[in-house]
């Protein structure tokens, strides 16, 4: 197997008296998608901060690849910017062919072709998710951060997401991490899933992406069985 691009070693994070973090340990690895699953406050959205450095660890380590890592993180809150119209929110008004081109192509990508000029007030939910995600790529990153994209989605149009950003990320080979409370979800759309419990990762998975709704939905119930009960073996 390749180098990791990054490792977790015996992380733990604490914010007053709370523990948040403690003995978090994992590696991905270039190319890969792993989904963080787990109940509310587990401790995943602080893993996602401390591999996006937007704060430091209390204690342990994380290895990176390359000191100069691009990453973009992805948010349930799709953070555009609405008085631009869609083609600028991801070239930023730049005025260099280029980078115009670029953002035309990311729209085709992205399955929005169609509506470069105008808004993203106009968008449906899951074209303005998509329209992040483009965002988000726009920058060629070498690691994407998804923070509970698709929770503010309704049922139907969650599951044509997941679909598509699945493919998105696996055509452009990105290395993605996915946080979700959603055990189908993480089924469906990672190589590995590792369940997050009380600050630690009490276990993993291979993951059932592109598989057969049947793989999809063993992989999700045993997920869900560790979650629910801790006393289980560290991998799947
Ligand atoms: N800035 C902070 N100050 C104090 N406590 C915090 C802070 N951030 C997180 N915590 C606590 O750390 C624990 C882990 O929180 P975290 O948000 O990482 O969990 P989570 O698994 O992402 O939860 P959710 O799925 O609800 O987003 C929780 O008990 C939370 O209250």
């Amino acid at each position: 197997m390749s180098e990791p691009l990054l490792t977790l070693e015996r992380i733990g994070k604490v914010y007053g008296a709370k523990m948040a973090l403690h003995d978090v340990n994992f590696s991905l690895y270039p190319g890969e998608f792993i989904a963080l699953v787990g109940m509310s406050g587990g401790g995943k959205s602080t893993i996602l901060r401390l591999i996006a450095q937007l704060e430091a660890p209390t204690s342990g380590e994380i290895t990176f690849a390359q000191s100069d890592m691009v990453t973009r993180v992805m948010f349930q809150n799709d953070r555009l910017l609405p008085w631009l119209t869609n083609v600028q929110n991801l070239s930023f008004k730049s005025s260099d062919p280029t980078q115009q081109a670029r953002a035309l192509a990311m729209l085709d990508t992205i399955g929005l072709a169609d509506f470069a000029n105008g808004y993203p007030s106009a968008l449906s939910g899951g074209q303005k998710q998509r329209l992040a995600l483009g965002r988000a790529l726009m920058a060629d990153p070498q690691l994407l951060l998804l923070d509970e994209p698709l929770g503010a989605l309704d049922a139907l149009t969650r599951r044509k997401m997941q679909a598509s950003i699945a493919k998105i990320c696996h055509d452009q080979q990105l290395t993605t991490l996915l946080i979700t409370h959603d055990v189908e979800e993480a089924a469906r759309m990672a190589d590995r899933v590792i369940v997050i419990k009380d600050g630690t990762n009490i276990y993993e998975a291979d993951g059932a992406k592109g598989q057969d709704a049947a793989t999809i939905g063993t992989v999700a119930e045993r997920v869900l069985e560790v979650i629910l009960n801790p006393a289980t073996p560290a991998r799947g």
